[in-house]
């Protein structure tokens, strides 16, 4: 890789993207980006009644992953400096063909395409993968109370979304290696060996 990389992590609800994106980046000493969170205004409202709040919500994350990552491109990427991010721009669309319908739907895909088209793609994505059991386990963990009301066939349903995007990434951007992790057997956070193994992958790309 001649040039500076931009490595985003990847992964469904809970998979352990801030983690790992947080532990390489003091390891590999990068910077790391991590998305808004608590300050988001819809989350709460959203998995209480999704039908009803799901355009909102996808908005929000969308104008402020947008501001994110042109953000990201004027202070790393343009300058040549490599980045670690904790998501990819593209989990919008993940999240957004699950939970809106019809015409918001539409919409909403034509805004998305506008926003990011032009926008760089990552070099490398970290694909966290976790089964049903593994992910309400470290959701539980995180202990956030909007979660609990988080239903299982919709994380159900986001394990196989991210798998088919994943899969179809691999083919439509050749130029974005994507090294998948398995969440269930790889545990960076209590197995310093497992996370050196991922750090020296990481490490291996970037040259
Ligand atoms: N490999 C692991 N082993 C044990 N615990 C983990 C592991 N990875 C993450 N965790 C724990 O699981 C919880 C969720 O992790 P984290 O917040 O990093 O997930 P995330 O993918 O960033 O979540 P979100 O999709 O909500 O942003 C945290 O409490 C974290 O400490
Ligand atoms: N609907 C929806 N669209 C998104 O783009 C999106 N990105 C993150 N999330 C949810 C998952 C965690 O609860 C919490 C933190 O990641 O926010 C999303 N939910």
């Amino acid at each position: 890789m001649k040039h500076a990389p931009f490595i985003a992590v990847e992964g469904p609800i809970g998979a352990g993207k801030t983690t790992l994106a947080s532990m390489l980046a003091e390891e590999l000493q990068l910077p790391v980006i991590k998305e808004i969170v608590e300050e988001n205004p819809f989350l709460d409202k959203f998995y209480q009644n999704m039908d009803d709040w799901s355009f909102q919500l996808e908005m929000f994350f969308l104008c402020n992953r947008y501001k994110q990552l042109e953000d990201t491109v004027i202070h790393y990427i343009d300058k040549g400096k490599p980045v670690i991010s904790d998501y990819h721009i593209y989990k919008n669309l993940i999240f957004g063909e699950r939970t809106l319908k019809g015409t918001k739907r539409d919409k909403y895909r034509q805004i998305y395409h506008v926003l990011t088209d032009d926008l760089p793609k990552p070099d490398i994505i970290l694909y966290i993968k976790a089964d049903l059991d593994t992910l309400l386990r470290r959701i539980a963990k995180r202990g956030r109370s909007f979660e609990e009301a988080i239903e299982t066939a919709y994380l159900q349903q986001l394990i196989e979304d991210y798998d088919a995007a994943m899969a179809s990434l691999a083919i439509r951007e050749p130029s974005t290696t994507i090294l998948t992790i398995d969440g269930n057997l790889i545990d960076f956070v209590e197995n310093r060996e497992h996370f050196m193994e991922i750090a020296s992958r990481v490490k291996e790309l970037m040259q």
